[in-house]
């Protein structure tokens, strides 16, 4: 079934193309395989010209489905390189961690012989994660899947996070941040994230959201234009020009 597509002005400001394009899928089975074919199609086109490439993976609920559908896609999984878009400041075997739930839901099938970059590991300090996760970013990802939180975070740059200005400002691609105080990072504020450059530096960028409360988040975020206040609009930004993919399903 062909999901409905729209582009949509992102901000009040002028841009001379469209900085999202929304698509609205019938169900939650239409956006999995829809998220996982447009996925697979990235990694696929840009196999073509490379020997390898890289794909950004969130945490969080919503892309578990995703993860487990993309699996099953014929690629050669073994010139694909596997890493985080964000991760906990826990160790990869942690059940809470962003690398267990790439690994229990993607890493299997064909994806199987995918090459995965956790970026914790045990002994490393956070310093040490953030240089690691800066050295696999010198290889530039093609695609990067990403969510949003009913706060409007993404990846792990939270609304009033106390260092928030310095992490949108940042010119590396990871950065670690505290999220304390925070409610959108639950349990755990220490967290190593991409920052808006390193978001902005992937041609295909794809937020995965369900539900009204998040499409209404992401249009109230949409009308008030500001990153600072709405963290998920630094994701519209593209040194590509190209425009972030949202999918949507009820
Ligand atoms: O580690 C994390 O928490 C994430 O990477 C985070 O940015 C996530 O994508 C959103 O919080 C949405 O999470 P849900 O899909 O669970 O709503």
């Amino acid at each position: 079934m062909a999901a409905e597509r729209s582009h949509e002005p992102a901000t009040a400001a002028t841009h001379s193309q469209p900085r999202h394009d929304l698509h609205v899928h019938a169900n939650h089975d239409v956006w999995t395989w829809a998220v996982a074919v447009a996925v697979a199609a990235e990694l696929r086109r840009e196999l073509t010209t490379q020997s390898r490439v890289r794909l950004l993976l969130s945490g969080g609920i919503t892309p578990a489905p995703v993860y487990r559908a993309l699996s099953k896609a014929p690629l050669d999984w073994d010139r694909v390189n596997v890493g985080l878009v964000d991760e906990r400041w826990l160790q990869p075997q942690d059940l809470d961690s962003n690398a267990h739930l790439v690994r229990t839901n993607l890493l299997q099938h064909q994806a199987a012989a995918a090459h995965f970059e956790p970026m914790t590991r045990a002994g490393r300090s956070i310093e040490e994660v953030i240089a690691g996760a800066n050295a696999f970013a010198k290889v530039q990802a093609c695609v990067a899947v990403l969510g949003m939180g009913e706060d409007g975070h993404i990846a792990s740059l939270f609304p009033g996070m106390g260092d928030l200005e310095r992490v949108l400002a940042s010119r590396n691609d990871y950065v670690a941040v505290d999220a304390t105080g925070c409610p959108g990072a639950r349990q755990w504020p220490r967290r190593i994230s991409l920052t808006p450059r390193g978001m902005a530096r992937i041609p295909a960028r794809l937020l995965l959201i369900q539900g009204a409360r998040k499409r209404d988040v992401l249009m109230q975020a949409l009308a008030d234009g500001n990153p600072a206040r709405w963290p998920v609009l630094t994701a519209l930004d593209s040194i590509h020009g190209t425009p972030l993919q949202v999918h949507w399903c009820a």
